[in-house]
C-alpha cells in the first residue's frame, strides 16, 4: 500500500492516504457496526424513513449537479424541519432505544442475532395460554394477552382492573367470556401471573398493518412497538390466533407453533439463568 501511495504521490495527480492494519481494523469495525445498526433499523418503522432519506439525498445530488436552485433551497430548508419531524414521528422507537440503553442491553440487541428474553414463561403458563387460546379460537371468543418482558407495563396495568392470580387456562377463558365485565381490553401476564384485565393498549399508527385487522390487532401491534412485550391475539371474527413481537404480527398459528414460540422464551430463560449463575460464580456470589 505504501509503495503504491508513494508512487502516486510522485506522479502528483492523486494521493492515496497510507493505510495500515489499524485503519483496516477501524474500517471493518465501523462497517460491522453500521451493518448491525441497519439490520436493527430494518425491523422497525424507521426502515421506511431511511428509504425516504436516501431518495431525498439522490434528488439533492441531481439538483446539485444540474444546479436546480429552487429544489436545493427547498431541500436545505426541509432538512431542519425534517430533523424535528423525525423526533416527533419516531418518538416510540427513540424511546425504546433509550430504554434499551438504560437497561444496558442496547449493544447486546445490536450485536446479537438472538433476542434474549429474561422474563420467561413457566411450562404451566405456556400450557395455560395455548389451551385457553385454542378453546377461545374454537368458539370465536376474542382475546388479547400481553406477556410482559423487561419493560414494566405498570402504566398499561393502571388502565385496567388489577387481578394478581396464577395464569390458568380457566381464568383466561373466564376473563374473555363475552358479555362479562372483564372481557373488554387486554390481559397482562407478568411473572406467570395475570396482573390485570380490561387494560387499554396504545394503538399502532403503522400504515403497513393489513386493512382486514381491526383495533384489537392494532392495539397488540401498538404495545409491541413501544415496549418489548409479546402479545397473543385471538380474533373474534375468524378465530385465528396471532403472535405479535416488535411490531410484527405472525398470523394463523396452530397449537404446536404457538407452544413452540412461547416455549422458546422458556428455554432462553434457562440459558439466562445459567448466565446469571455463571456471572454470580465469578463474583463469588
Ligand atoms: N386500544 C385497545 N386496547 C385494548 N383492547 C382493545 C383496544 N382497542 C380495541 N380493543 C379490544 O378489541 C375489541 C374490538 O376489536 P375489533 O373487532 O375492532 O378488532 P379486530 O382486530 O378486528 O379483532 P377481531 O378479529 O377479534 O374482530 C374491543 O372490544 C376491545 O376488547
Amino acid at each position: 500500500m505504501d509503495v503504491i501511495g508513494e508512487a502516486l504521490d510522485k506522479i502528483g495527480y492523486l494521493s492515496i492516504p497510507r493505510i495500515g492494519i489499524r485503519d483496516i481494523i477501524d474500517i471493518l469495525v465501523v462497517a460491522f457496526f453500521f451493518y448491525k445498526v441497519l439490520m436493527w433499523i430494518k425491523d422497525t418503522r424507521t426502515w421506511a424513513l431511511l428509504k425516504g432519506v436516501v431518495i431525498i439525498i439522490v434528488i439533492a445530488v441531481v439538483a446539485f449537479v444540474f444546479q436546480l436552485h429552487t429544489v436545493l433551497w427547498i431541500i436545505s430548508n426541509a432538512i431542519t424541519l425534517g430533523a424535528i419531524a423525525v423526533l416527533v414521528l419516531f418518538q416510540p422507537e427513540l424511546r425504546r432505544a433509550l430504554e434499551q440503553i438504560g437497561r444496558g442491553n442496547f449493544l447486546g440487541s445490536i450485536l446479537s442475532t438472538e433476542e434474549v428474553n429474561r422474563q420467561g414463561l413457566s411450562e404451566e403458563t405456556v400450557d395455560a395460554i395455548v389451551k385457553a387460546c385454542m378453546q377461545m379460537a374454537k368458539v370465536k371468543t376474542g382475546a388479547l394477552i400481553v406477556i410482559e418482558q423487561e419493560t414494566k407495563l405498570g402504566d398499561v396495568e393502571r388502565t385496567g382492573i388489577p387481578i394478581d392470580a396464577v395464569a390458568s387456562s380457566q381464568l383466561l377463558i373466564n376473563i374473555f367470556e363475552k358479555n362479562t365485565p372483564l372481557h373488554d381490553g387486554a390481559v397482562i401476564i407478568s411473572n406467570n401471573r395475570v396482573t390485570a384485565a380490561t387494560c387499554f393498549l396504545p394503538l399502532s399508527d403503522s400504515l403497513e398493518i393489513s386493512k382486514d385487522l381491526g383495533t384489537r390487532h392494532r392495539a397488540a401491534i401498538g404495545v409491541s412497538e413501544v415496549t418489548d412485550a409479546r402479545v397473543v391475539v385471538v380474533s373474534e371474527e375468524t378465530g385465528n390466533i396471532s403472535y405479535v413481537k416488535n411490531g410484527k404480527i405472525k398470523r394463523g398459528l396452530g397449537a404446536d407453533e404457538l407452544r413452540r414460540i412461547l416455549s422458546t422464551h422458556k428455554k432462553r430463560k434457562k440459558h439466562d439463568i445459567k448466565m446469571v449463575l455463571w456471572k454470580g460464580k465469578q463474583k463469588n456470589e
